[in-house]
């Protein structure tokens, strides 16, 4: 069993508001049939302006959750025409703050022959409600499912030492604990990279390997999955 994040900078353009980006969830879907996986999809462009503009107030929290119906949609009708038939899970239902409560509702979905698929989103919480980044969810499904590798894929093939593109920015190949990098595709709310970053080394301390992939680099997502070194991702080896 795997847990895959769509990058919201991957399936949206996250510097113009509600753009989907058709055909990369496919092009990575080819790699994840007949396997076990839980799925997550960022929040892109469909989310980030609007928790950024409206901030938790009760109508900011409908529109944003309105428009992640809309990406959901997207992402789950192009899962089913590459063959992926997915169980899109509400995550207020099963998430309270950053605890996954209702494990159960995505096991059964995989025993069910479906692909469990979550998406960054806002939950309810003790204090009233949380932006919960999809990064977040795939530290807290890792933690309860242990899957055999956790993939995030991006719009670039890995982390960089700075914004990809700007001067002196390198691809880092494996990441070691301790690492801080900065950066985000367009508007972000949820701490972009670093965050990225840190739900990586999480996972890793569970003794899970994580990988840092583009999305259309099926080849390297394959490696990834079939437990490789797949030169062109970023990588973080499990810390035991
Ligand atoms: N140091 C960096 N390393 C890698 N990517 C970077 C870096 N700095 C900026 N970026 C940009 O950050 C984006 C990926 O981070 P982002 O936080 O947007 O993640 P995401 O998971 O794809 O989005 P979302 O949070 O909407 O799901 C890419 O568009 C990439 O170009
Ligand atoms: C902005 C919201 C509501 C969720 C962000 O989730 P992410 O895009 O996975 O970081």
């Amino acid at each position: 069993m795997y847990v895959v994040k769509f990058g919201g900078s991957a399936i949206t353009d996250k510097t113009k508001p509600y753009t989907y980006r058709r055909g990369r969830v496919a092009k990575a879907a080819a790699e994840l049939r007949g396997r076990q996986a839980v799925l997550i999809h960022g929040a892109g462009s469909f989310a980030h302006p609007h928790v950024k503009a409206f901030g938790l107030t009760p109508l900011g929290i409908a529109l944003t959750k309105a428009s992640l119906r809309r990406l959901t949609a997207y992402v789950v009708e192009e899962l089913a025409e590459a063959g992926v038939a997915a169980m899109p899970v509400e995550p207020s239902d099963v998430f309270w703050g950053r605890e996954l409560r209702r494990v159960e509702v995505l096991t059964h979905a995989l025993s069910h022959g479906l692909y469990p698929l979550l998406h960054g989103d806002i939950v309810p919480s003790d204090g009233g409600y949380v932006v919960v980044s999809g990064d977040d969810m795939a530290v807290e499904v890792a933690r309860l499912l242990k899957p055999r590798a956790v993939v995030f894929l991006m719009d670039v093939d890995g982390i960089y030492t700075a914004p990809p593109g700007t001067p002196g920015a390198e691809r880092i190949r494996r990441i070691a604990p301790g690492l801080a990098v900065e950066g985000a595709g367009g508007v972000d709310v949820t701490g972009g990279v670093r965050k990225k970053v840190e739900s990586g080394l999480e996972i890793a301390r569970l003794g899970i390997p994580v990988y840092y992939c583009h999305i259309e680099d099926r080849e390297a997502l394959r490696e990834a999955l079939d437990g490789g070194h797949p030169e062109r991702c970023t990588v973080v080896e499990p810390i035991q």
